[in-house]
């Protein structure tokens, strides 16, 4: 094991920070902030490099957000070259099981001991090279996966940090609490609370409506002292950018990225971006 975290310590020495986030519930819009998080991260100045591992082992989404699911990865002799979403600038570095499929419906049906292997050579063996930030999407719930992570990247504890992600139902912040019953228990210091799917941006005149209960996300971040970094609607833009696949139509290197800054949500997630940093900062 010693050897193993060396090689992940090593490999991770240029990375300043890694950034878990965690959902109790499947479905809540984990993978979506996370592609979130790291585009706005990419965007937060014209220099930072950001890498995305989705460790969403038996549901990879990643690589779909970012319209890049019929890429593979190469190894080189150094390793895993990762799949930069970005173009030619190669500031946004990408890595999934989702590309190591022969196909795109294949399910990977693994035990824990596997899962784990491939989780420590995502961190040891992909040459993420030199990132400000390396944005981790994790499985649903705290599992295997889960620990797996907290394990391999035990040396790097200090730059260690997590989000939570949950919509406004009690039922998913009941879910909520046990991922930060899991943080306390790895003692993972967690940036904030997230609570996505909150009300619902009007299509035709971008007002928010609350169609359900909101606010359960405030009340439980005041209750255990957390952040609260944000809220984010339900946005049809949105989903059209992210699950409708990115086309390089569009004369930019980057088309996301483009067609993500004229969502609403990009506008409300860039409140979320200043607490994310200030609560880095403040770590
Ligand atoms: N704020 C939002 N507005 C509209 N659609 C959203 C929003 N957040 C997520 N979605 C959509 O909901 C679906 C599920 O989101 P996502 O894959 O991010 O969830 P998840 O929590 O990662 O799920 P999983 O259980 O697979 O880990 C996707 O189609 C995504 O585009
Ligand atoms: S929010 Fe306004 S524009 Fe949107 S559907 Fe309702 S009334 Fe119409």
């Amino acid at each position: 094991m010693a050897t193993q975290e060396t090689a992940v310590t090593r490999r991770l020495q240029n990375v300043k920070h890694v950034i878990l986030v965690l959902a109790g519930k499947g479905g809540v819009g984990k993978s979506s902030v996370s592609t979130q998080l790291a585009l706005n991260l990419y965007n937060s100045s014209s220099t930072a490099r950001v890498g995305i591992l989705d460790v969403d082992l038996t549901g990879p989404s990643i690589p779909r957000m970012f319209g890049v699911d019929n890429h593979g990865v190469h190894q080189s002799s150094s390793g895993w070259v990762p799949v930069y979403v970005d173009g030619p600038s190669a500031r946004l570095a990408c890595m999934s099981v989702g590309f190591l499929l022969k196909n795109k419906g294949d399910s990977v049906v693994w035990r824990g001991p596997k899962k784990n292997g491939m989780i420590r050579q995502f961190l040891s063996d992909v040459r993420w090279g030199d990132l400000d930030y390396l944005v981790i999407d994790t499985p649903p719930g705290t599992s295997d996966e889960h620990l797996s992570l907290m394990e391999h990247l035990a040396g790097i504890h200090s730059r260690l940090s997590a989000v939570i992600v949950t919509t406004p139902q009690a039922v998913a912040l009941m879910d909520a609490m046990k991922c930060l019953s899991f943080t306390r228990a790895v003692n993972l210091p967690v940036l904030g609370l997230i609570e996505n799917m909150s009300g619902y941006v009007c299509p035709c005149c971008g007002e928010i409506s609350n169609v359900f209960s909101t606010g359960g996300g405030v009340e439980m971040a005041r209750k255990e002292e957390l952040r609260f970094l944000g809220t984010l609607p339900v946005d049809t833009e949105l989903v059209s950018v992210l699950d409708g696949g990115q086309t390089d139509e569009e004369n930019s290197a980057f088309p996301l990225l483009e067609r993500y800054s004229k969502t609403p949500s990009a506008k409300l997630f860039q409140e979320i971006l200043k607490a994310v940093l200030d609560s880095l900062v403040a770590k």
